[in-house]
């Protein structure tokens, strides 16, 4: 059996996740479409590789969660028994959300006040923010740049002391906040990526703070990461052999590597696949993630499109999986989860350590 035919028979990849609605160009145009178009990758006689996963991507095959499902249902209600409502729980507390003029701050801001969280009215931002006013989400927030921090951030804790900080910044500060926060004593979710991960984990787990860190704040997405988990702590070396591909096609303005891919990988790394995390490919070129990618236009600002390719060694065998996002929504929405439960950690006196979205997820604290 070729493996056209078991890319084609089941025409989308096994793992599906699209979401309606939000420079550095690292990869060379040559390299990439050199791999797009390789033969193990899709059909040679498709000249866009990617236009099979554009055309699943327009049919939009699986909705996560779409601005009008959150419309239609307010954060702040109930959905199910096992759902969290700040109200119900009485658990409406303060957040401070650092990077508040960016793509998820905002994002952020806003599921905040939906769900009737306080936002407390500073954040953190960049040298060149500093001293400014901004508008988001309704509120007026000072931004504070990079001196004088652990001042400002000890008052503010004493004024909100059941406050959580959530931050979306940059990667060039995430070790810097992570240890500030970790000295101050205030719990955090950390959205941003990059960074030293491992200073980071370290830093958190001496401090013994309460803190839930993770690249990948989507429900979706994270469940599918630990089925990935799963499967390679179960069958350890079932794919040994196989080669890998990866693709990750974010909008250019982002800094680093997919937080997100790095963990996926690991997953297959237990598996038995040998790859390196420097043989992903990234896609930062607008045109290119038009063409090849199938990102529609209107968010090429804002997307986050993963595809891993598996074939095996005879390459008679593939496997495809693929997680799609365009905008912030998915995020924003298990960022405010992720607060939520660590409030409760925080307020049921639970263990202090560094909790997962995986863990966010099991104790059905998402919505
Ligand atoms: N965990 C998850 O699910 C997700 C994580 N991310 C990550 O979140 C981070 C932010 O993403 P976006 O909002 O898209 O980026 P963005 O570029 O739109 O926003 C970055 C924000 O950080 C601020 N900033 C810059 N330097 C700073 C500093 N020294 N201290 C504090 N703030 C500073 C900027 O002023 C801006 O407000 C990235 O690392 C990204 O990979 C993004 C989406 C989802
Ligand atoms: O920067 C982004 O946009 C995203 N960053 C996270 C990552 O690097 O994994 C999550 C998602 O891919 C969006």
């Amino acid at each position: 059996m070729s493996s056209f035919s078991i890319l084609k028979s089941p025409s989308k990849p096994l793992f599906f996740v699209s979401n309606q609605l939000e420079k550095q160009f690292s990869a060379s145009d040559l390299h990439v479409s050199q791999f797009i178009n390789g033969q193990q990758f899709h059909k040679p006689s498709i000249s866009k590789p990617f236009t099979s996963t554009s055309s699943s991507i327009n049919k939009k095959p699986i909705t996560a969660i779409t601005a009008t499902q959150k419309n239609d249902k307010p954060l702040s209600s109930s959905s199910s028994s096992m759902s969290l409502s700040v109200s119900e729980e009485n658990l409406a507390f303060p957040i401070m959300v650092n990077g508040c003029t960016g793509k998820m701050g905002k994002a952020i801001i806003e599921a905040g006040v939906s769900a009737g969280l306080q936002v407390v009215p500073v954040s953190f931002g960049s040298e060149s923010k500093s001293g400014q006013i901004v508008e988001v989400g309704g509120k007026e927030i000072h931004i504070y740049g990079p001196s004088r921090r652990e001042n400002i951030l000890t008052s503010l804790l004493k004024e909100n002391p059941n406050m959580i900080v959530i931050d979306f910044t940059v990667p060039a500060t995430v070790n810097a906040n992570a240890e500030l926060y970790s000295k101050v004593g205030v719990p955090f979710v950390m959205g941003t990526t990059g960074g030293d991960r491992e200073m980071l984990y370290n830093t958190v787990e001496k401090s013994k703070g309460y803190a839930v860190i993770s690249p990948q704040m989507g429900k979706q997405v994270v469940a599918f990461i630990a089925a990935m988990d799963i499967m390679a702590e179960q069958f350890p070396g079932a794919f040994s052999g196989y080669s890998l591909e990866v693709i990750e096609s974010h909008q250019s303005s982002k800094l680093d590597p997919s937080g997100t891919a790095k963990d996926v990988i690991k997953c297959f790394q237990k598996l038995g696949i040998s790859y390196e995390l420097d043989q992903m490919q990234q896609v930062r070129d607008p045109e290119q993630q038009l063409e090849m990618v199938g990102v529609p236009e209107e968010h090429l600002q804002g997307h986050a499109f993963h595809v891993y390719h598996l074939t095996s060694p005879d390459k008679t065998v593939s496997f495809e999986f693929q997680h799609n996002v365009c905008g912030t929504s998915i995020y924003a929405e298990g960022a405010i989860d992720a607060a939520i439960f660590l409030a409760k950690k925080v307020q049921s006196k639970a263990d202090r350590h560094i909790y997962s979205m995986i863990d966010v997820l099991r104790e059905g604290n998402m919505r």
